[in-house]
Order: C-alpha cells, then structure tokens, then sequence
C-alpha cells in the first residue's frame, strides 16, 4: 500500500513541484481489476480506487489486511464511503447487494466484513472512488442516490464559481462515526470551487476531480493562505488536504469533484474563511 506521512506548513513551503505532487496527489486509482489503496496518516484517511472490469473485486485485493491495518478485515475498525464515477455497477455488503450508478454513493458502516464491487458491463466498468475513516462503532449501512443528496447551490456566474454542493454522507442526511463526503458540480462555463477558500483546523479533507474533458485540467490551490502553492490535477486524480492547507480548485474548463473530510468534528460550517485580498 503506498503510505503518505504528515508534512508540516512551514517545511512545505520549500517543496518542488514534484516533493508537492509525491506527498499530495494520488493517481492511477482505476487499474483493471484491483485495488488501489493510498494511506495518509493526515487523520488516517485512506483513499482507495477500484475499477472492476471482468472479475467480483473484493475490498481486500492484493491489500495485507493485517499488515496495514492490524485488524483482521478492512472495516473491522474503520467506516467507507463509496461513489460510483463510471458505468453502472454494484457493491455488495455483507451479503446485501446495492446497484451504484453514476454519481451515487453508498456508506458502508464499520464490522462490514465483506465488500465486493462489480461492473454490470465489462465495456463501460464501474469506477468506485473510496473513503475510508477510522469508526468507533456501527452506523447503518446506506445508499444514497444523486438525486437524494442534499442540494446547496451556491457562486455566480459573475465569479464563474456558480455550482451545486450535493451532500451526501453529511450529518443531516445520515449518521457515521466521523466520515463526511459529498459530490460538487460546476455548471458548464464555470471554473472555480471553494473560492473564498477556507481551512479547517479540526477537519483534513480530500479532493477527487472527474469529468474534466479531454486535454483539460485543473489547478488546484493549497498551502497556508499567506502563502499558496497549486498542484496540477488531471482527470480521475486525488488531492490530500492537510487542515492548514487551503483547498480549492480553478480548472481551464467545468468539473466535478468529491469531497472527504474526517477529524475531530462533522460541523460543516466549521471553516476559517480567508478573504480573497488576504491570500498570498
Ligand atoms: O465547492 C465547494 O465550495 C465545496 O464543495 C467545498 C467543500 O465542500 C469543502 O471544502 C468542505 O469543507
Ligand atoms: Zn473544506
């Protein structure tokens, strides 16, 4: 499993471009039939990719459980959020099998002992964009679709950050141990997110851009607001957002993203807003 260790705010300001994208960016998530696994001891997030295309993929592939984690399964300890970003597909629970289209999500509690994700047509496979948190306890296991997400529609056209913020695993919608995630949308024409930017000391979130034409990207802003670095995001790539770092994106066309946050609290509102004359 490839394993990502703490950076500090002040060693970071002297990173290259690629010491930023080694620590930060995660790649190559949907490989054929595996699974891709990426350990961040910022909060103990673990950022997991798996794109089944011919074979029932089980959460554990080519993962040493024991070694990883020091548990016997993956969710003996930990909760998962799950979003489908491709084709029609579905994950099976414990037994339970529940049928993930586009943009849907499904949370996966804590003690859940078997996940297995499957594509229902091998020529357009389903690619599973995957959270995992540290859980205390038990919280139910849940689908939500896209169009039961709670819908805040915020920006303008004027600022071109006009954009719905669907949450989805967010606490007025369903209760977990500490994992909250959620799928922003720019409308077409409009290229910036979470702009002003904010930090929040008690939360680490993650950013995964999809739907990012062809030949396009996006630049994504982080560090501390006094002094801001960008990190250059393509199409299906994840970024890791320590609390000190400002996370907000422009892209050279409309995107979609997929928030996580995990920490000390689920207050969503719990931001440090900087003023754009502030950032640096
Ligand atoms: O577009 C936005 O703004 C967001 O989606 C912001 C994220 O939800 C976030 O950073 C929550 O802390
Ligand atoms: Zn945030």
């Amino acid at each position: 499993m490839d394993i990502r260790y703490s950076t500090n705010q002040r060693d970071f300001k002297r990173y290259t471009t690629e010491e930023t994208r080694r620590e930060f960016l995660i790649q190559n998530l949907y490989q054929p039939d595996t699974v891709q696994a990426v350990y961040s001891h910022v909060d103990r997030m673990v950022t997991f990719g798996c794109m089944p295309v011919d074979e029932a993929v089980p959460l554990d592939k080519g993962i040493a459980c024991m070694k990883s984690f020091g548990t016997n399964y993956v969710l003996e300890r930990r909760e998962l959020g799950i979003f489908n970003i491709g084709g029609a597909g579905s994950v099976e629970a414990d037994g339970v099998r529940y049928q993930l289209g586009f943009q849907d999500c499904l949370y996966v509690s804590q003690g859940t002992r078997e996940v297995v994700f499957r594509s229902a047509d091998p020529s357009r496979p389903a690619k599973f964009y995957m959270v995992s948190a540290p859980a205390h306890k038990a919280c139910k296991t849940t689908f939500i679709s896209i169009a039961d997400a709670k819908k805040k529609p915020v920006g303008d056209t004027a600022t071109a950050n006009k954009r719905v913020i669907n949450q989805f695993i967010h606490p007025d919608v369903l209760e977990t141990c500490q994992l909250s995630m959620g799928l922003t949308q720019l409308e077409p024409g409009n290229v910036w997110n979470t702009m002003p930017a904010h930090t929040h000391e008690r939360r680490m979130e993650i950013y995964t851009y999809f739907g990012i034409p062809e030949g396009q990207a996006v630049f994504h802003m982080m560090g501390e607001g006094q002094e801001t670095r960008h990190i250059l995001v393509h199409n299906e790539e994840a970024v890791i957002s320590p609390s000190w770092s400002i996370h907000s994106g422009c892209g050279t066309s409309a995107y979609t993203f997929i928030w996580a946050m995990g920490g000390e609290n689920q207050t969503f509102d719990d931001m440090d807003h900087i003023a754009i004359g502030d950032l640096r």
